[in-house]
């Protein structure tokens, strides 16, 4: 599916990816109210230019509910959409000047690779040069100059998502949705696609809103990342902080960390009674904690322990750990240890 932006002038991007990213202003600013039966959504935003953000949640946490309210796919109940200033709200998505990718990327199949790329372009009336330039340039960054002239269904899954997030980007749109860009592919078709669009979003510069179920997706591709439970915002922050400081338990379990300590289980490590996290760094191997490898998982370039010390299983990376049923010693940084509120 694709409503698509104006000509407009290249949005210049932030220059460096995934770094710290330099504060131009807030271009996007939301704030939206949508209720379904057993479901509300309430959610305020503000998204700088040139940044990247990735709404972040389980699924029905309404990540589409709420890209589907930006691109104008559906009205809130409440709240507005604001781009530059000026109210997006009451129009319909072919005027909000948006490119979107979702999940149901259809090509249009009748159409080769490269008019699937150049149709907004069409649509926007940019003069045949241009068209062609932006085309070319979008094929080659693509990887996809070789199958310009084939039709969607000669493609693989990887290609074909290609196809439709150059689609997306040709006329240069001021704001980019992406909803899942790599759901329905494989493994190995994601970590493929995932290199293309982390290089694309940091050579295009352009302002986008990213939905995932994906922890690592979010990390890898977004300057921010905002995590979503049952419609409401949970916390919003670069990668690095909002994971080593998850606001509360079930932001930690869903950021990926394993060792949730209950104020019982911190007692017992010599920590303060009440919850905390262990974030990989605050566990290491060699130290005065004795326990017995429960489990060994062997990954290629390291392997994960789970060990049981006293009450208490904790897990840890190591580049490699004794086998499972040997003793272990750990050491436990509580400099590291992050209280965990709720
Ligand atoms: N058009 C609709 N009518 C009624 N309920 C809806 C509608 N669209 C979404 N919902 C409900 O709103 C909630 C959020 O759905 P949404 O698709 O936004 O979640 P999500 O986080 O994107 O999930 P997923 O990762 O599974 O796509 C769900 O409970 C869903 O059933």
């Amino acid at each position: 599916m694709l409503a698509q932006a104006g000509v407009g002038t290249p949005v210049k991007g932030p220059g460096r990816f995934p770094g710290p990213f330099r504060f131009n202003g807030r271009v996007l600013e939301l704030s939206l109210e949508k209720a379904f039966s057993g479901f509300r959504l309430s959610v305020a935003l503000s998204v700088a230019e040139g940044e990247t953000l990735a709404l972040l949640g389980p699924s029905g946490s309404g990540k589409s509910t709420l890209l589907r309210l930006v691109a104008g796919l559906l009205r809130p109940d409440r709240g507005f959409v604001r781009f530059l200033g000026e109210d997006l709200t009451p129009l319909p998505p072919e005027r909000r000047k948006v490119g979107f990718l979702f999940q149901d990327y259809a090509l249009f199949p009748h159409l080769t690779v490269e008019e699937n790329v150049a149709f907004g372009l069409v649509e926007a009336r940019w003069p045949r040069e241009a068209r062609e330039g932006r085309v070319r340039e979008l094929l080659k960054r693509m990887e996809l100059t070789p199958h310009a002239r084939k039709r969607p269904q000669e493609l693989s899954g990887g290609e074909q998502q290609r196809v439709a997030l150059a689609r997306a980007l040709a006329p240069r749109p001021r704001l980019l949705l992406l909803d899942e860009p790599l759901g329905a592919l494989d493994l190995r078709l994601r970590e493929e696609l995932l290199f293309f669009l982390r290089r694309t979003l940091k050579e295009e510069g352009v302002t986008t809103l990213l939905v995932t179920h994906d922890q690592g997706e979010a990390f890898l591709l977004a300057h921010r990342v905002a995590l979503l439970r049952e419609g409401r915002l949970v916390q919003v922050g670069r990668p690095e902080e909002v994971y080593a400081r998850p606001k509360d338990p079930w932001a930690a379990r869903f950021l990926g960390h394993k060792n949730l300590l209950s104020p019982g289980e911190s007692q017992a490590l010599g920590l303060p009674p009440k919850a905390h996290l262990l974030p990989p760094r605050a566990l290491a191997l060699g130290g005065s904690l004795e326990g017995v490898v429960e489990e060994r998982l062997f990954f290629g370039p390291r392997v994960g322990l789970w060990v049981r010390v006293g009450g208490v299983r904790l897990y840890l990376e190591a580049p490699e750990g004794p086998e499972e049923g040997a003793p272990i010693a750990l050491r436990l940084d509580p400099a590291q240890a992050v209280p965990l509120e709720g």
